[in-house]
């Protein structure tokens, strides 16, 4: 039997820290970084932030949107980086916050959760929107192909928090009964962001993976993650994007100081000696 979702993840945060490092490629970070913004520009962005983050990162979260500006060139590298990243043995969080109907949700799960799609990745990331109950067929595929779900409860962004904290409690409620007595996690994970002033939900029974989006660029720090996550600090993954991309020469500098900063303020051990 394969091994679920929720023990590789846990071996890989028991191994590697927290962090969570986005490939996020931009046309603002390609310019900075020299290349065109291009399928052939994505693709060098794409594969250098493989090479610098792979082995020092649990997990990487390429951002789907900056690779579907290309249409089917675009996704062309997408699969490539994800097929790196897997051949890496780096856990991919596919950020697509994917959400409708049950009948194209089984579709989206095709696509990005069925170990047989050339786009499939450990886990994804949906939105909850239609009703937790339309991610139940999404849910049922992870757990059938060992992978996980990271649905959105209080997102990152401020425009966010007066429709989220309406129906928080119900996605952290479904997440919850989904991951119902499995170890070391249930498959079913929350978009929970660092950079919330405080979290007003409790998150203790989730049983859960919590990512949490928003450190640097959007201001939140590896304190803050500590502070807001405390109650979850052996789950938490706290996401950077741009704040290790901005400069090619220093992807993998600056991942190993959010990582060791995020690991240190969490009081969470690292086994990798890198
Ligand atoms: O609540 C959320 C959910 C997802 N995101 C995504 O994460 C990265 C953040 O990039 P930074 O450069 O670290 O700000 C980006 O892909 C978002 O779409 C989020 O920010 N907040």
């Amino acid at each position: 039997m394969n091994e679920s979702f929720g023990s590789r993840l846990r071996a890989r945060l028991d191994e590697y820290g927290p962090l969570c490092v986005g490939i996020d490629p931009s046309p603002k970070l390609l310019g900075a970084w020299g290349l065109d913004d291009s399928p052939a520009g994505l693709e060098r962005f794409s594969r250098a932030v493989v090479e610098a983050v792979a082995d020092v990162a649990a997990v990487v979260k390429p951002q789907s949107a900056f690779f579907e500006r290309w249409g089917s060139r675009g996704i062309a590298v997408l699969e490539r980086t994800i097929a790196d990243l897997r051949e890496a043995g780096t856990l991919v969080i596919l950020d697509v916050k994917r959400g409708d109907i049950g009948s194209t949700m089984a579709a989206y799960a095709e696509a990005y959760l069925d170990r047989g799609s050339p786009v499939a990745a450990d886990a994804v990331t949906l939105s909850p929107y239609l009703g937790f109950g339309s991610l139940e067929g999404a849910i049922t595929s992870a757990v059938a192909n060992d992978a996980g779900v990271f649905v959105l409860a209080l997102t990152s962004n401020p425009e966010a928090a007066a429709l989220q904290r309406l129906v928080a409690d119900q996605v952290l409620a479904g997440a919850a009964a989904a991951n119902a007595g499995q170890s070391p996690f249930g498959p079913v994970g929350v978009v929970v962001g660092a950079t919330l002033p405080a979290i007003e939900h409790s998150l203790t029974g989730l049983n859960g993976p919590v990512l949490a989006p928003g450190l640097g660029a959007q201001g939140a720090s590896p304190a803050d993650v500590a502070r807001l996550f405390a109650s979850v600090r052996h789950a938490v993954i706290p996401s950077v994007s741009r704040a290790v991309l901005t400069d090619p020469k220093r992807v993998r500098t600056r991942t190993l100081h959010y990582r060791d900063e995020c690991a240190a303020h969490l009081d969470v051990k690292i086994a990798t000696r890198h």
